[in-house]
């Protein structure tokens, strides 16, 4: 049997408990556990003293020499021993709260401890003691592994069970490349890879094993990528009859110029539309470049073609916005507009879901709720999707389902560094939008340290005096959430004092979902004239008579979250301002802001956002949507992505490919359909 349908279970040790706990790790099978890698690496190297600094961890193998004591602070023990190391220093060495450890710490005790070294008092503050073994955790060369655990399976657990699943099962790990392929540059097998993932026995040892999972990932998904779009040439998409002139038409209706760019997407849509294959397209724009009249634009071409549209947004305060923009674009040109969210009331719903089936509503904008069985359409053509990551796989496809070959655009907000794109999108279709509509006036941004708040305050004031709308943000961190939500009432009640006579709105993540509707919807309304918000803001909120977005501890927020923040303000043709308000007191905190200073082009902050980042570290890319790997990074291994793709392409031109596949492995990269792993989520 195939080591991906074997469960954990058939491991000795695992009952259904384990097998529970293993699977919110998200190890289901065998193949699962032998291919959950390390999220880092510890260093327990037993060195010599005369090497080890101060405040570092250290691994030393040593004997007790004489008694240990234990005191007492209160209920906290202290339990000290002298330690031989190197067959002559002596060094103290503290354990804090493990007075048990008394008994074993007898006079010529063997014992290797991992801890902090205090070189002023010559003393190690232990974190781990192992008795009477010869080698520390890791190996002579002390590799060790580091996994992420959870309450119920713990470090030492986990590191068991892999090992045993690698002395029980590893040989039957097939290859992944072929043959050819690893000779040519010279990449380890599968099997020898995954083992030396778990059991390094030196740090090149490591780097070879990930160099040749990362060639093997990144080729699996390169080869889905070619397989896709050839599929997709192929694939029955319907030729729509938009006419030519259709983007010309649509610009009519609008109440400003398009830009060059939105013109240029708007362009590619319609050559994707009038094609006879399906279209997928991307449409990536920076804050406030105009995605939404782009998707508008798509949405036209195929009611002109007598087919429906939906338009999908994550939120319903989204869905609304870009409902009302449609009635106010489309309506002029005949379409009728219906909006479905969970909050229509249910005569409504029942007409919109009659209008679809029929055929009489045209353009439908909505949330989930558009997903649910009984929406049904007369002639599904085409699909937006807002924000789309923010979807799981099979929400997508269940709207697809709906309609027959129906086209697909999606749209995010997320720039990503050009030097990324290629190598990630490969030549799928993409539309960027770089450019920002005319008449915009550029956003002022202002960087005060903390002292200067009453600065900042005052700016606010002056802003919400003239009848305009501020945005107020603090961080919002899981770890410290106690402690942001203080900060955040904080913020709160100061600016009630301060800006006595104006509305206050308050919004956080632990409001449930329709209060943060409401409290959004009050806010765009202008009937809440400052919001006190973490980050839950919408990306993509449009409220254009809100001129200054204040930000606190700027210094936590990531390049790209502060980008898509300040993008809030400077929507309409009042001037606005970002003040970042922060304790820049690191270097990378201190060119973040700089960053945010220099510039507005969110393409430019991405890739700053890149250099700025150490490898491996290119937070965010969950958010944006891009595809993750268990070990390539698509950033430092930029390299092996591209020489992946090159032979991805070579391997599918052959014909001994499409015959047999050299490994099982690539047979199933051809079946997976990819739009389920480029936009995994
Ligand atoms: N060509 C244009 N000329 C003038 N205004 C425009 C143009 N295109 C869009 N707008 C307006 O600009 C605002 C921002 O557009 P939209 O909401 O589509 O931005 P977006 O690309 O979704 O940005 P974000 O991701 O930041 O929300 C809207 O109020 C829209 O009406």
């Amino acid at each position: 049997m195939n080591l991906k349908q074997q469960s954990v279970r058939g491991l000795p040790g695992v009952g259904p408990a384990k097998e529970h706990a293993l699977a919110a790790l998200g190890i289901h099978s065998i193949h699962d556990l032998l291919h959950y890698f390390p999220f880092r690496y510890e260093d327990r190297q037993i060195r010599p003293l005369a090497e080890w600094q101060d405040g570092a961890r250290v691994t030393v193998r040593a004997v007790v020499s004489g008694n240990a004591i234990v005191r007492w602070r209160g209920p906290k023990s202290m339990l000290t021993a002298r330690l031989r190391v190197d067959g002559q220093h002596l060094v103290l060495c503290t354990w804090f709260s493990q007075h048990y450890l008394k008994s074993r710490l007898t006079d010529g005790r063997l014992l290797i401890v991992t801890g902090r070294w205090d070189a002023k008092t010559q003393r190690i503050v232990a974190a781990e003691t192992s008795f009477d073994v010869a080698e520390p955790r890791g190996g002579a060369n002390g590799l060790l592994p580091v996994y992420r655990v959870n309450k119920e399976i713990g470090s030492r657990q986990i590191h068991q069970l892999i090992g045993k699943a690698i002395d029980l099962h590893a040989d039957q790990l097939p290859d992944v490349l072929p043959y050819s392929l690893a000779k040519k540059y010279r990449l380890w097998n599968h099997r020898d890879a995954v083992v030396a993932m778990h059991r390094p026995r030196s740090a090149e040892d490591l780097r070879q094993a990930r160099r040749c999972l990362a060639f093997e990932e990144f080729l699996l998904f390169q080869i889905q990528l070619h397989w896709f779009r050839m599929h997709r040439k192929e694939s029955a998409g319907v030729a729509r009859c938009v006419p030519d002139d259709a983007v010309d038409r649509f610009a009519g209706f609008l109440p400003a110029p398009l830009t060059n760019a939105q013109r240029r997407a708007c362009m590619d849509i319609l050559h994707d539309l009038q094609a006879d294959r399906a279209m997928a397209r991307l449409v990536q724009g920076d804050v406030g470049s105009g995605k939404t009249w782009v998707a508008l634009f798509a949405c036209y071409a195929a009611y002109l073609a007598g087919f429906q549209a939906a338009l999908m947004a994550p939120t319903e305060i989204l869905a609304e916005q870009h409902a009302r923009e449609a009635e106010r674009v489309l309506s002029s040109a005949g379409m009728s507009i219906g909006l479905l969210t969970g909050s229509v009331g249910s005569k409504a719903r029942r007409e919109i879901l009659e209008g679809l089936a029929c055929g009489a509503i045209h353009l439908v904008v909505g949330t989930h709720a558009l997903l649910t069985e009984d929406v049904t359409f007369c002639n599904l053509g085409l699909i937006a999707t807002d924000e789309q990551h923010r979807f799981g796989v099979s929400q997508r496809s269940a709207l697809r389902s709906k309609g027959t070959s129906p086209d697909v655009l999606m749209l995010s907000a997320t720039p990503i560094p050009r030097t990324l794109a290629l190598a990630v999108y490969g030549d799928m279709d993409v539309s960027l939008l770089d450019e920002l509509p005319k008449g915009r006036q550029p956003i002022e941004t202002i960087a005060l340290s903390k002292h200067q708040e009453a600065q900042a305050i005052r700016f606010i004031r002056r802003e919400l005096a003239a009848g305009r709308q501020a945005y107020i943000v603090t961080p919002a961190i899981e770890q410290s959430e106690t402690v942001d939500f203080t900060a955040l009432l904080d913020v709160f009640d100061k600016l009630s004092e301060e800006l006595v006579g104006f509305r206050l709105g308050l919004l956080h993540g632990k409001m449930a979902a329709d209060e943060k509707d409401r409290i959004m919807r009050a806010f765009r309304d202008g009937e809440i004239d400052a919001l006190v918000a973490t980050t839950v803001i919408e990306v993509g909120i449009d409220v254009k008579n809100a001129t200054v977005i204040a930000i606190y501890n700027a210094e936590r927020f990531g390049l790209a979250q502060l980008h898509q923040l300040r993008g809030r303000v400077g929507r309409g043709s009042h001037k606005s301002y970002c003040i970042l308000l922060s304790e820049a007191n690191n270097e990378t905190a201190h060119a973040r802001i700089q960053t945010m200073l220099d510039t507005q082009d969110g393409f430019r902050i991405a890739e700053r956002d890149l250099e700025l980042r150490g490898p491996g570290e290119f937070l965010g890319i969950r958010q944006s949507g891009l595809p993750q790997f268990a070990v390539g990074d698509i950033v430092q291994d930029q390299r092996i992505m591209s020489v992946a793709r090159d032979e991805a392409a070579q391997l599918l031109a052959s014909d001994s490919f499409w015959y047999s596949p050299a490994t099982e492995a690539l047979r199933e990269a051809v079946q997976v359909p990819v739009e389920e792993t480029v936009y995994r989520d």
